[in-house]
């Protein structure tokens, strides 16, 4: 099976200088299993509404599937397949003892109550039971999922099989969650960030920064590059983009990010409503040093990568640019930190957080921050290494580091 995704593009490109042969390659790109089912939910109106739910499950040669759910309006089979490859070789860039998976339900979940949303994730764990477990397929939090949907996944699984915390990551603290799960993706794009500029003469502190998406990464992502003297000049989100050339003020979000580190971030308008508003189209273009999609896949279409003004694209969120759009990357001077790289803090605390559940030790904030740098700077070093030996752009190379690991696993367990 040969999927005609980006993320099955950037495989072959990356394996074409392998010397694999035909059948390893139909190998890591084919799923292990894919699975869709329907998901009734009892409106609180009393009417009933059906949704699609999926988990595809694409690797487990270097441990159980690991890899978010997703609760968004425009996803589907294709999208969760790509996204679960994703996770493989991500996982294995970062080099933790996991395999890929992604899963979600195609709602929005805006416009579902507390209630209904609990109820909905409950049924998709009934659906789900037979192929998630603390050492199966452990889900995380994705886009429109947080602590609080872990939270009744954990505790729908646990009514079954017993207390199972380490069926999910990303869970609240007193439920066994791991401190600095919550802002580890966006501390690891910053981590990441800062590894790549130092390497190519760009100083993080005094930068400028636009940032597409201020969810869950692209928050954290902003706050940690603030602390680390970078000017954020611009942000969006789904309703709209605020800038300011001199640096937006973010004490706001600081201040409600303190206050309440498990909900999800408040809304652009509602912690910059004083700054001037923007053509969210042209955030991605902007004259600024770094740029960083955070929000959904896609964005970065040949135009965009034509019209890119940045010295460094840093990919946040998974699956920002298109295949066409890195090929003319490729041919542009442009830093381009890959989705497996820039966004693999958030399983590599994960990791973290599955492994305390199983031994029953708690972590301290401090000593995952400092694992995580350690684990974010040798992946970028590494990728830098393989990049300039191979003489490939970052993408590629990050991609040749991962297949090696999995294709070494895959062979050693005689698969
Ligand atoms: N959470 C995690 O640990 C990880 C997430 N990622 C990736 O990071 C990305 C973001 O995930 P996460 O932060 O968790 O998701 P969230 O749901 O927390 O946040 C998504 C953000 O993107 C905004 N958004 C949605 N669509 C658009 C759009 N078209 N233009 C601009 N902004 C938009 C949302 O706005 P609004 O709230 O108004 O809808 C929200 O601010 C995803 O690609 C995800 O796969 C990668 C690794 C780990
Ligand atoms: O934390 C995890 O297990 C997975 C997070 C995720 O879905 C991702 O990295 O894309």
């Amino acid at each position: 099976m040969s999927l005609d995704t980006d993320a099955a593009r950037f495989l072959d490109a990356a394996t074409e200088g392998l010397g694999l042969d035909d059948d390893a390659c139909r190998m890591l790109q084919t799923p292990f299993r894919e699975v869709t089912f329907e998901v009734p939910l009892r409106r609180d109106t009393g009417e009933l509404t059906v949704f699609r739910g999926y988990r595809v499950q694409h690797d487990r040669a270097r441990g159980p599937f690991k890899g978010g759910m997703r609760f968004h309006p425009d996803v589907d089979l294709d999208h969760f397949r790509a996204l679960a490859a994703t996770m493989t070789w991500k996982t294995a860039l970062v080099d933790i003892p996991f395999g890929g998976a992604k899963g979600g339900v195609a709602c929005d979940p805006s416009t579902l109550s507390a209630g209904e949303l609990e109820r909905l994730v409950k049924e998709v764990v009934q659906r789900l039971d037979p192929i998630i477990g603390p050492d199966l397929d452990i889900p995380a939090p994705d886009m429109g999922t947080g602590p609080a949907e872990m939270a009744w996944m954990m505790d729908a699984y646990s009514d079954v099989h017993g207390y199972s915390p380490a069926v999910v990551t990303g869970k609240p603290l007193v439920l066994g969650g791991c401190p600095g799960r919550t802002e580890a993706t966006g501390t690891g794009v910053a981590m990441a960030t800062e590894r790549v500029c130092a390497d190519i003469g760009l100083d993080v502190d005094g930068a400028t920064v636009a940032i597409q998406g201020l969810g869950n990464v692209g928050a954290h992502a902003a706050m940690a590059l603030h602390e680390r003297g970078a000017r954020i000049v611009a942000v969006s989100d789904v309703d709209g983009a605020r800038h300011n050339p001199g640096g937006l003020p973010l004490d706001t979000l600081a201040r409600r990010l303190r206050e309440d580190p498990e909900a999800k971030p408040p809304p652009v308008a509602e912690v910059l409503p004083d700054a001037e508003e923007m053509d969210p189209d042209d955030l991605l273009t902007l004259d600024v040093d770094i740029v960083v999609p955070a929000a959904i896949g896609g964005v970065v279409t040949p135009e965009v990568a034509e019209a890119l003004r940045c010295r460094v694209l840093v990919e946040a969120a998974n699956g920002p640019t298109t295949a066409d759009a890195h090929d003319v990357l490729c041919g542009r001077d442009v830093t381009v930190v890959p989705d497996i790289l820039a966004n693999a803090g958030g399983v590599t605390v994960s990791y973290l957080e599955w492994a305390g559940n199983h031994s029953r030790t708690p972590w301290t904030h401090e000593r995952v921050m400092a694992r995580l740098a350690e684990v974010m700077f040798a992946a970028v070093d590494e990728t830098r290494s393989r990049a300039a030996a191979d003489e490939v752009d970052m993408r590629t190379a990050a991609y040749r580091v991962a297949v090696e690991r999995v294709r070494r696993a895959q062979h050693l367990r005689g698969v």
